[in-house]
């Protein structure tokens, strides 16, 4: 099929066969990151150097400040060795406390290409279970010196349950700058600000796809994987796609990925994005990122023979369009390159330009489509949308709260009288039980000029835009007398 230089089939086969090996990175660019990576190396790293069994873990050496590894085992092995019992202790402990992230590495590039700052305004439109989320807030907070960032980051998935999942996962970064979406991301409400509706600085498309990509990790996988699968799957990640460039800033960039090694998913996608933006886009180039990382270059044609259910967007365009694409800019990373699962990624920039009026940013239609019709879980299986439950109002703190709450915890936990009050906020009415969460101004703003949305489209029984917000700064924890 062309998928790969014929010389390589061999390896490319032999790595499907293999167990994907384990891999981790410690969270976060603070000082204590560094700390932690230098206790791992020192003291949990040290049987690898004893053993005549086991392989040296390796540096994921595209990842900046040595803080990715590879352990050449697999989960199981991990789990079954005696040797290694003090690290899988360590890993696993601080994977709850969220200082280490146990992700694939090919999962780990997406969010690194975006070139994340703490102003941006960010966007993760398919985000459960939330890795590369987590990423991106890591990105957003690296400048120790500002707790609370002025950029913020919404997370979006359409599959209410997997929303707890990501609630449950970014928790553990305690950041104040995250909300999250529970919304079919191919059509995205706008989010009013003061200043209008927001275009985000960057966007992570990271959308469902067939997923062969991860045959090692999932041989079951094997048995289920079909030609159609990735047809079918197509047109919402066209249509994800295609509301992620009207949401992005101009001069924004928008990063595409699957893990998928299909072009119709891959290749397909991207060049019809490209036709359909022609001007307003460009493809950036991924491989200057990443030093190290090995790849091979986008596809410039689909093979013939996967085009077994057939749109117009699944064949080549002309080679004169072609040429101007500029395809092989795109990444594929293949299981042989280095040891992991397959990936694609694709890097768009919005060329900084006013848009042409007939793709500029749509307040939202309720679409025609069925909401169902949307709703892809991870292995690409259309599912039912689950019925939305009625989410608690965000109520911020005023006056009459400051009274009757604040100033005895703040007095009992001695907080600086310049913590900004009236960022705090609940999600209950009554007195009893209350959390109270601590949201950056950008995200108070955010929250306060859409809530209205949430209740008009309760009532309709169509959840248009229904978040939490998950900052959980909970008064029990000692981290809210630094922020
Ligand atoms: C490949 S997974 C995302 C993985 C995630 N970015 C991470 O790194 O952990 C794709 C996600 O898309 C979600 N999804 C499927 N259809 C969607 C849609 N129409 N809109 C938004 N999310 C969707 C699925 O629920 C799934 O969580």
């Amino acid at each position: 099929m062309n998928l790969l230089p014929d010389d390589e089939c061999d390896a490319f086969l032999a790595a499907l066969k293999e167990p994907l090996p384990v891999t981790f990175r410690v969270t976060g660019f603070r000082t204590h990151t560094f700390a932690i990576m230098h206790l791992i190396r020192e003291r949990y790293f040290q049987p690898f150097e004893s053993s005549t069994t086991i392989d040296k873990p390796k540096e994921l050496v595209w990842y900046p400040g040595s803080l990715a590894w590879q352990l050449n085992l697999s989960r199981n092995q991990l789990r079954s060795s005696t040797e290694l019992q003090k690290l899988k202790e360590f890993l696993y402990e601080q994977t709850e406390h969220g200082n280490i992230s146990r992700q694939e590495a090919v999962s780990m590039i997406p969010p690194l290409v975006l070139d994340i700052q703490p102003h941006h305004k960010i966007l993760d439109m398919c985000a459960a279970p939330a890795s590369k989320t987590a990423q991106i807030i890591e990105c957003l907070h690296r400048d120790e010196s500002n707790p609370i960032p002025s950029g913020f980051v919404i997370a979006n998935d359409v599959d209410n349950k997997r929303c707890y999942t990501l609630v449950h996962q970014v928790k553990r970064l305690e950041s104040p700058c995250f909300a999250i979406m529970n919304h079919d991301a191919s059509n995205l409400p706008n989010l009013k600000t003061n200043d209008g509706n927001i275009l985000f600085d960057r966007i992570l498309c990271d959308v469902p796809c067939s997923g062969d990509g991860t045959l090692r990790k999932n041989p079951d996988l094997w048995k289920k994987w079909n030609p159609g699968h990735a047809s079918s799957l197509q047109s919402i990640q066209l249509r994800i796609e295609t509301r992620g460039i009207q949401l992005l800033a101009p001069g924004g960039l928008m990063v595409y990925s699957t893990c998928s090694m299909n072009p119709i998913e891959n290749k397909a996608v991207v060049s019809q994005l490209l036709q359909t933006f022609q001007g307003q886009i460009s493809l950036m180039n991924i491989n200057d990122k990443l030093p190290g990382l090995r790849n091979i270059p986008g596809l410039k044609k689909v093979p013939k023979n996967m085009q077994s259910l057939v749109r117009p967007n699944m064949f080549s365009p002309s080679n004169d369009i072609l040429e101007q694409l500029h395809l092989e800019q795109c990444i594929r990373l293949l299981p042989h390159h280095q040891d992991t699962g397959a990936f694609f990624v694709a890097l768009f920039r919005k060329i900084d330009k006013t848009l042409d009026s007939s793709l500029s940013i749509q307040e939202e239609t309720s679409q025609k489509r069925s909401a169902e019709e949307n709703v892809f879980n991870e292995d690409g299986a259309n599912f039912k949308r689950a019925r939305y439950h009625r989410e608690n109002p965000f109520i911020f703190f005023e006056e009459k709260d400051i009274k009757r709450f604040w100033q005895d915890i703040s007095e009992f936990f001695g907080v600086d009288s310049s913590f900004p009050v009236d960022q705090l906020m609940t999600r209950i009415a009554s007195d009893s039980g209350r959390n109270i969460y601590f949201v950056s101004d950008s995200l108070k703003e955010i929250v306060t000029l859409n809530q209205d949305r949430i209740e008009d489209t309760i009532d309709e029984k169509f959840n248009k835009f229904d978040k939490y917000i998950e900052n959980s700064i909970s008064i029990d924890d000692d981290n809210l007398f630094n922020k």
